[in-house]
């Protein structure tokens, strides 16, 4: 008989973004994002990190202060990770899975990149400008956002 409690392809998909986010170095926010084709087969994942050559240790992860000597413009977003992870290949017609909801930024990428389905956790920053605009631009661009509610608390992974 087969088993019954394996964990579904949503619990999947979100459980492998948490996982990349894991990955993060930002102390505050760690984003991981997985992007999935019509046939359920990852194309492509990423978390929020610093660009290629800024290394994580001269890079300043603050929030608040002088812009330069913020985090904020050298931190790549999970999904533009995700989206760039992919090397070109098409995305036309994926989703993406990301536990937190993009910023107008990400949505811009992910509507460009024929993303057609974003799963999301948390909208912890649903009061901004930003996620404001992401929103208004999915509805245009027909990009349908589906908020996972969380059917189990956790995955455990042993290592042994
Ligand atoms: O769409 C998004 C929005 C944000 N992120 C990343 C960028 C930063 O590393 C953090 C946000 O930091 P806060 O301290 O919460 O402002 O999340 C992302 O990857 N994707
Ligand atoms: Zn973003």
């Amino acid at each position: 008989m087969k088993r019954t409690d394996y964990i579904s392809w949503d619990e999947y998909f979100m459980g492998i973004s948490l996982l990349s986010g894991m990955r993060s170095k930002d102390p505050s926010t760690q984003v991981g994002a997985c992007i999935v084709d019509k046939n359920n087969r990852i194309v492509s994942i990423g978390y929020n990190g610093f660009v290629n050559g800024c290394s994580d240790e001269d890079f300043p992860w603050q929030r608040e202060g002088d812009f330069l000597e913020t985090k904020y413009p050298y931190v790549v977003h999970a999904e533009q990770n995700a989206i760039l992870n992919a090397r070109g290949k098409s995305l036309e017609g994926c989703s993406i899975y990301v536990n937190l909801f993009p910023c107008h930024d990400c949505a811009r990428n992910i509507i460009q990149s024929g993303i057609k389905k974003v799963y999301y956790l948390d909208d912890k920053y649903a009061e901004t400008d930003s996620t404001k605009a992401s929103k208004y631009m999915f509805e245009k661009a027909k990009v349908q956002c589906i908020k996972l509610e969380a059917s189990i608390e956790k995955i455990e992974i042993l290592f042994k």
